[in-house]
């Protein structure tokens, strides 16, 4: 670990940056973040995602599945400035980190590529970067492989993006590869160079006049907000090169346009002209703590965006210094009401963290030791702190898995490092299945659980067994019946004696179980009649179809006792004898909870997803157009529980990855059937 005591800020002391990457899955976020290191010089030359010798997939997870399953931030310099850059996960189900890291990031680059198929995951993204009003440019990837006309690619991606897509620059074809760019605000062409800076070369020819063309086109949408541009378009007028990049940057950073750059990031192309439009256009610590409503003060202030704790004790809170001067060893108070002394403050650098005696506001870094400080708390010097800044709600969790430990004496251990697992994620969510016993981790999908599991192995040391969750079935009666149980033991010296006549019946769904007494003449001495009530409640535990039993009445009407040999232990038992005795012939039936399911997906799904539930027993209850998303619909269903278990998968796959779901119980419902009996034999043959 390297100690590099230096202030990031520029000769023209500009505070650094911070940068996100987001976009769908698997469109080349990790290898720009790698392209852009290795031409600021922050690495000698790029690794590869496809060999794992990619910084941003530092973590051994991220290189076992060749995707990102969680943030990685890398600090660069270009042209004098400090840049950090914070890698997000293109998969929906680790989408919450990137929730969490966004509202401290000064502008994202949405990596995307000329993919259809991939547009609601774009327009999901576009979608959290326009509700948290973060400026955005799109980064036109994998130009090499460009088979489209840019400008029908734009038409494709546009109604992703509530505002303009801007063309800032064209693609200069040779046959059919895309051999350079010109950038219509520069007016200037440019031959991309494997690995290397761009070589501008002469604007002539038919590239000059698609560059016309093209810049009129960039202009007059800048024009829809800037009337003097307007006037000069309309007079013919060119105007000054300066008033159309003021225009660019300002209509950038009020959310009024997202400007489209080109590039590779496989081949580094299009990466030093991203770098200056984010040094010329993207704002500042300053804009970014005004968004966020950072008091002015001279106390640093920062937002903490991911917790990690280490694999050999302690834990690193990753924040962005929002205002103010940071030392090591500072005490710091956080918004969750915590105070705590920073131990340690490491440079953000993809792994290879060095070691800073204070920071200023615009830089990211790595917190050590602060132990009370969570995800999402704002932290400042002062002796207060600004109430969190912003409130990042995790999304429902739409998978589940019953966990073990595989060695019973790691099962404290199992706690607690659940408890660290769902502190640094709060899309996991644990739940303690009272009836079953059971563990169950809640998540956003299988590969999210699966990442989760891999980390309780490979970082806290514990071996884990897996099951589907158990469904909450429930049992109840159709008929009703009076049954006498009895209990009567006589083996030497004190007997015991109960006896017990019940009324038992169906109760209206959703009234659980309740208990009365009709004796008369003292046939049970009241000071039974407890222990008469427990012994029903014990037999209510497990119903003759192996679970527990519902909406019951059950009335003690007579019975009989022995003055030496009665006992509450005694009548206890007679009573769950006599109960249990009395179900079987009560028409049992089976009972099913059932979920109110709403399913949000792109339009074109939802036919698809109509299916999918009618499949899954589901009752469709009604489906409508999504409030305030043009393009999407939500549908309502009851769907049983059972069936909601692997819902997500085939959701996702019908859905491009853009389909979700939340829950709610309502109701238990009878089955019957062939479905019944299936429930009941595996039941069974788990038991
Ligand atoms: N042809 C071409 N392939 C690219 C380019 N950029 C990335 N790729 C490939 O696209 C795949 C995904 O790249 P990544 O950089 O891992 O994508 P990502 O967006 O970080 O992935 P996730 O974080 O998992 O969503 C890899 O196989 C890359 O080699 C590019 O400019 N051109």
């Amino acid at each position: 670990m390297g100690q590099d005591l230096r202030s990031p800020r520029g000769p023209q002391g500009n505070a650094a940056k911070c940068i996100a990457l987001v976009g769908p899955f698997q469109s080349g976020k990790t290898t720009l973040l790698e392209a852009i290191m290795a031409r600021t010089g922050a690495i000698p030359r790029a690794g590869s995602v496809d060999n794992g010798t990619s910084i941003g997939d530092a973590n051994m997870e991220a290189r076992a599945h060749k995707m990102g399953v969680g943030l990685t931030a890398a600090t660069t310099t270009f042209m004098g400035d400090s840049y950090t850059f914070i890698d997000c996960p293109g998969s929906v189900e680790f989408a919450h980190d990137m929730r969490a890291a966004l509202p401290a990031v000064d502008a994202a680059i949405v990596v995307c590529e000329a993919d259809a198929r991939k547009l609601p995951q774009l327009q999901l993204i576009l979608r959290e970067l326009e509700d948290l009003g973060i400026p955005r440019f799109l980064f036109l990837n994998k130009i090499d492989r460009a088979h489209k006309r840019v400008r029908e690619t734009l038409a494709t991606l546009q109604p992703a993006s509530r505002v303009p897509l801007v063309l800032r620059q064209i693609p200069i074809w040779n046959g059919d590869l895309v051999a350079g760019f010109v950038d219509l605000a520069l007016e200037r062409a440019f031959v991309y160079r494997e690995h290397k800076a761009s070589e501008v070369i002469k604007l002539e020819g038919g590239d000059l006049d698609r560059e016309k063309e093209a810049r009129f086109s960039m202009l007059e949408k800048l024009a829809d907000h800037d009337d003097a541009l307007m006037e000069q378009l309309l007079d013919d007028i060119a105007p000054p090169a300066d008033a159309v990049f003021d225009d660019l940057a300002r209509e950038l950073r009020e959310g009024l346009i997202c400007p489209v750059l080109l590039g590779s990031a496989m081949r580094e192309n299009g990466v030093l002209r991203l770098m200056k439009a984010l040094r010329h256009e993207a704002p500042g610590v300053a804009e970014t703590a005004k968004r966020l409503g950072v008091p002015d003060s001279k106390d640093a202030i920062g937002y903490v965006f991911k917790s990690s704790h280490l694999q050999h004790g302690g834990k690193l809170s990753y924040a962005r210094v929002l205002s103010g001067h940071l030392d090591d060893g500072a005490t710091l108070l956080s918004s969750s009401g915590e105070s705590g002394r920073v131990s340690g403050i490491l440079a953000a650098s993809g792994g290879h963290e060095s070691k800073r005696a204070s920071v200023e506001a615009g830089e990211t870094v790595a917190l050590g030791k602060l132990d009370h400080v969570r995800t999402g708390d704002t932290i400042s010097t002062g002796k207060t702190v600004p109430a969190s800044l912003v409130n990042v709600v995790a999304a429902s969790p739409v998978l589940a898995m019953a966990l073990a430990s595989a060695d019973r004496k790691d099962d404290v251990k199992l706690g607690q490092a659940l408890l660290r697992l769902t502190e640094e994620d709060p899309s996991l969510a644990v739940v303690n299945n009272a009836q079953t016993h059971d563990v169950v981790l809640w998540g956003q999908g299988e590969m999210h659980l699966r990442v989760a599991m891999e980390r309780l192995h490979d970082r806290f040391g514990i071996n884990v067994k897996s099951h589907a969750p158990v469904i909450g079935y429930q049992e109840t009666i159709r008929k009703p019946i009076t049954q006498r149980g009895r209990h009567k033991k006589q083996s030497g010296g004190h007997g015991q004696f109960g006896d017990v006549v019940l009324e038992i019946g169906p109760l209206p769904r959703g009234e659980g179980f309740a208990f009365q007494e009709k004796v008369v003449g003292g046939a049970v001495p009241r000071n039974y009649i407890p222990a008469v009530q427990e012994g029903v409640v014990d037999g209510l535990q497990r119903g003759p179809l192996g679970f527990p039993v519902i909406d019951v009445q059950v009335t003690l009407t007579d019975g009989s006792y022995h003055s030496v040999d009665s006992s509450d232990q005694a009548f206890r038992t007679a009573a769950r004898i006599g109960f249990t005795e009395a179900l079987p012939q009560c028409q049992p039936v089976l009972l099913e909870p059932i979920h109110t399911v709403e399913i949000v997906c792109p339009t074109e799904a939802t036919a698809k997803v109509n299916a999918i539930l009618s499949g899954r027993r589901g009752q469709i209850l009604g489906f409508d157009t999504r409030d305030n998303w043009p393009g999407w619909d939500t549908v309502r269903a009851m769907l049983p529980e059972a069936e909601i278990g692997d819902l997500i998968v085939e959701l996702r796959s019908a859905t491009a990855g853009a389909g979700s779901f939340t829950r709610s119980f309502d109701h238990m419902a009878e089955v019957s059937g062939r479905t019944a009996d299936q429930i009941v034999a595996a039941h069974r043959v788990a038991a």
